[in-house]
């Protein structure tokens, strides 16, 4: 169900704002997946408490994990996993939502248990690229019934082992599709050497973030040949660990700062991460800003205008960097996202209309966007079941009076309390006018 249009807060002055940003949605859904194939009883920490979060954690327990919640530190329950027992045989329906971890990542670990278990999501998630996973699983020698087509919904019927060893995939439309087969390859009776057979992997920054998190945790993955990854089979140990928060989705908070010429800081920034949001801190100046990390507390500072930019692999980064765009006094060009048409939406091209139906000019390349300045009017910014294209029309609507984000209760897939933290930062400066059409 989608919510009445939402009047973005516009802020006539700068803001100087300290805000904290809940887990990481990359880090929980891994950190998930991981418990329930480990060695042992597990433990997350102030974990990410969202749509995408929750879908993992239902098909988790489907798949016969034991996930509870328990007091925590803070007010986030902490969750204690306990792994598949061995030989559970499962029949399940997997909801994926619109979450690409739970339709990448749980399929894989499916394959390795006995049973039928069904995938399915929202009608957006049936045309999300999902080929990869099926051609996998069935190189592994698992038999997956789909409708031909390689999307959902489709079927897995684990056998309880899988046998692994060498296999090649194209990994072009997502990294996730890597990810999701080296997140239980240890678990696989040869384990795996996987390949990537096409041109280049996108997104990157969360092939590592895998990589290094299994090796955190005993895998050994041997990632020094481009393009392969080599899991050797063994142990996956339990661990307790306290998630870190989602840097990505600081990124509209972090742009806020810029959109107002104002500051923003956002206190326990990682000193060493794994996740692509620790970009903002060498994308940001590009566009003006000034940026520093002193004492664990990342504080951006917006020039007095907004500089064209023109920037590679941005990932999900991108739309927050759109929107930035669209805000700058010259040219930007964003390379090097051509998959992003295969999130949550078509991101590029619904950049594109969103941005141009607020007097902006952006188009579309092969490969991203170019965006010139145009002077932008308020309006109603379609969000597309999109947290990211949500959270871009907030950004806009900072610097522009007038604008309405259409659906923001879609940001509940990684970041439920946008809203209220959104509104929050803006209110720490006054006087602040909020400025809805009609
Ligand atoms: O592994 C992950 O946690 C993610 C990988 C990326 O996917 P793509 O490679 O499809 O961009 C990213 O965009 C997504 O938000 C999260
Ligand atoms: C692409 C994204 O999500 P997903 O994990 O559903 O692919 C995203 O969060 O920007």
């Amino acid at each position: 169900m989608t919510s009445a249009p939402w009047p973005a807060p516009f802020a006539p002055t700068p803001l100087d704002a300290t805000v904290t940003i809940p887990a990481s949605k990359s880090l929980t859904n891994r950190y998930l997946v991981l418990a329930a194939v480990a060695d042992g009883v597990s433990r997350l920490r102030a974990p990410l408490q969202s749509r995408d979060s929750d879908l993992m954690i239902a098909a988790l327990r489907a798949l016969g994990a034991g996930i509870e919640e328990v007091p925590g530190a803070g007010s986030v329950p902490d969750l204690v996993v306990t792994p598949i027992p061995a030989g559970f045989t499962a029949t399940a329906e997997v909801d994926c939502g619109l979450a690409g971890t739970v339709m990448r990542f749980v399929p894989p670990l499916a394959a390795l248990l006995t049973g039928t278990v069904t995938f399915d999501g929202d009608p957006a998630a049936r045309v999300r690229p999902m080929a990869p996973i099926v051609a996998a699983l069935e190189g592994l020698g698992v038999r997956v019934e789909d409708g031909g087509d390689g999307l959902m919904p489709f079927t897995v019927h684990g056998t309880g082992t899988v046998r692994g060893g060498h296999l090649a995939i194209d990994a072009g439309g997502s990294s996730q599709f890597i990810s999701a087969i080296l997140l239980v390859a240890a678990r696989f009776d040869g384990g795996l050497h996987l390949e990537h057979s096409g041109t280049s992997v996108p997104s990157v920054d969360h092939i590592s973030m895998t990589v290094q998190v299994l090796r955190s945790l005993g895998v050994t993955v041997d990632d020094s040949t481009t393009n392969h990854w080599i899991v050797r089979p063994g142990p996956i140990a339990a661990f307790d660990v306290l998630l870190e928060q989602d840097l990505s989705n600081a990124g509209p908070f972090l742009a806020a700062a810029l959109a107002t010429r104002g500051t923003v800081r956002i206190p326990n920034w990682p000193l060493n991460t794994t996740q692509v949001g620790d970009k903002w801190r060498t994308i940001l100046p590009q566009f003006g800003a000034s940026v520093t990390l002193d004492d664990g507390v990342l504080s951006v500072t917006g020039g007095p205008e907004i500089l064209g930019v023109d920037i590679s692999d941005t990932s999900e980064l991108a739309p927050s960097t759109a929107a930035l765009c669209a805000l700058a006094s010259g040219p930007s060009r964003l390379r090097g996202i051509a998959h992003l048409r295969g999130h949550e939406t078509d991101r590029l091209a619904a950049l594109v209309a969103e941005i141009n139906a607020l007097g902006g000019d952006a188009v579309e390349t092969d490969d991203g966007l170019i965006i010139n300045p145009a002077p932008l009017h308020g309006g109603l910014f379609h969000s597309y079941e999109d947290h990211r294209m949500a959270t871009a029309g907030a950004i806009i609507g900072l610097a522009v009076p007038g604008v309405e984000v259409e659906d923001i209760a879609t940001t509940s897939k990684t970041m439920p309390a946008f809203p209220q933290l959104w509104a929050d930062m803006v209110a720490q400066t006054a006087p602040v006018g909020i400025s809805g059409r009609g």
